[in-house]
């Protein structure tokens, strides 16, 4: 297990660099010299033949020219306006702070951009509603594509686990989400009211959205989301950490839990789900009979489930007379699962899906993005409307906290 582990990642980083195509191929720009473009975009594209990552800007152009040699980037701009003026420039990577992504979003499809769009998509559900909605995005023929990165959605790992899932039956759903205080840094942008920050747009959004995959269907209610602040009166209106709970439309509850100031060593972020009872048919039983399952699914990992994951689903059985509800019988059925690649997933679903058990969940996803851009088949996507709804929950657990939105743009 050790050694597939560290091939894995070893692979995941430092992956096969293939040839690129001559023709074809889609040429990225990047703005900002950010920290997480080189997992989410730079090393996934070197395993991509359609993907080149040709140019990038920053504020300080000094900047980007040391970013660009680092990681083999060819040009550099001078600013991002340029970047997306630059005709050459099929796609832009936006890891910009969370604050400036809707601005950014809309300048680069006004310039006929595609977009990878960091999450969360924007600051608040208005952005969202104007971005995803701009009438560029349905424009005829061949719209710029936008995706919110989402990355984990379009790991195998994730989408097997949602395979076991019967939305409608879901009563409880438990997730959590750490960061170790050692990675997060109080100026960090993650600290930044001005900038998007707090630990529900930076991390806990991904629970969010797990939340809203499980129940297969959009928060009615938050019912509670109580926050935990640095205190040091500076960084106040953003959430270190937060534990939210939601309603959903089958009266289900979803709770969600996530720090930026976690221990020390890493915990993989969890989503445990409870079903309600559900009567299995089973003809071997007499009519004064029945079978009774109670599920429970959990994904330990499912946001960086190619360092490390597992699938447990628990079944636990009873049969029972149907006068009196008194059990006959009791049994537990326990199994485990891994998916690495969909291959491994296994299952109809997943036939024919690419992937490599190397592939971290940002390779997926450009896998995905490249796709909807060359107007090929995606199994997995998140589109526009997702996305809005996204930020809904996320104003809703905002407004809850009593920390308020975080700031809208004006930027029309
Ligand atoms: N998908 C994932 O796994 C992750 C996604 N993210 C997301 O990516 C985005 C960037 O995060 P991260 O890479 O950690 O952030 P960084 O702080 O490393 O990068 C942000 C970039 O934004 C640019 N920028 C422009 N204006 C400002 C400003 N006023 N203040 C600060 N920076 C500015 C800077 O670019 P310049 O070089 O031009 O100065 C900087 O390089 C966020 O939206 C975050 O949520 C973050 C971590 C993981
Ligand atoms: O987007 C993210 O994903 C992974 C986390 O480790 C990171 O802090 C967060 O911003």
């Amino acid at each position: 297990m050790v050694v597939a582990l560290a091939s894995r990642v070893y692979s995941a980083f430092a992956p096969p660099k293939v040839e690129k195509r001559k023709d074809g191929a889609i040429r990225f720009g990047v703005l900002g010299a950010a920290k997480i473009a080189p997992m989410a975009l730079i090393t996934p594209a070197q395993s991509h033949p359609e993907v080149i990552v040709q140019a990038v800007a920053a504020r300080d152009r000094s900047r980007a020219e040391e970013f660009a040699k680092k990681h083999g980037i060819p040009e550099v701009r001078n600013s991002y306006q340029e970047l997306l003026d630059d005709p050459n420039i099929d796609a832009i990577f936006i890891p910009l702070p969370n604050s400036l992504h809707y601005e950014w979003a809309v300048r680069s499809i006004r310039a006929g951009k595609h977009v990878l769009l960091e999450k969360p998509s924007c600051n608040t559900s208005a952005e969202a509603n104007i971005l995803f909605n701009l009438p560029e995005l349905t424009q005829s023929p061949n719209p710029p594509v936008i995706l919110e990165a989402f990355h984990n959605r379009f790991h195998p790992a994730v989408r097997k686990f949602l395979s076991f899932i019967e939305p409608e039956h879901v009563v409880h759903v438990h997730t959590d989400s750490m960061v170790s205080w050692w990675l997060v840094n109080k100026d960090n942008i993650e600290f930044s009211y001005k900038m998007g920050g707090g630990s529900m747009m930076a991390l806990g959004t991904y629970n969010f959205a797990m939340l809203r995959m499980i129940f297969g269907s959009e928060p009615v209610e938050c019912v509670s989301c109580d926050v935990g602040v640095l205190g040091d009166g500076i960084h106040d209106q953003c959430d270190a950490d937060f534990r939210a709970k939601f309603r959903f439309p089958n009266g289900g509850i979803g709770e969600a839990e996530t720090t930026l100031r976690g221990s020390l060593l890493w915990k993989p972020s969890e989503a445990r789900v409870t079903h309600g009872e559900v009567v299995v048919p089973d003809k071997s039983l007499p009519d004064t009979q029945e079978k009774v399952r109670t599920r429970e699914v959990t994904l330990h990992g499912f946001i960086h489930a190619i360092i490390w994951h597992r699938i447990d689903v628990k079944d636990s059985f009873v049969v029972r007379n149907k006068k009196d509800g008194q059990p006959v019988s009791k049994w537990v059925e326990s199994n485990s699962y891994k998916a690495y690649s969909f291959a491994e997933a296994g299952g109809k679903e997943f036939e024919g899906v690419a992937g490599e058990a190397w592939w971290m969940s940002y390779r997926y996803q450009l896998e995905a993005f490249v796709n909807r851009i060359k107007g090929r088949e995606t199994q997995f996507w998140v589109d526009g409307q997702d996305s809005i709804n996204q930020m809904k929950m996320l104003d809703m657990a905002y407004e809850k906290s009593g920390l308020g939105l975080r700031p809208t743009s004006e930027f029309r």
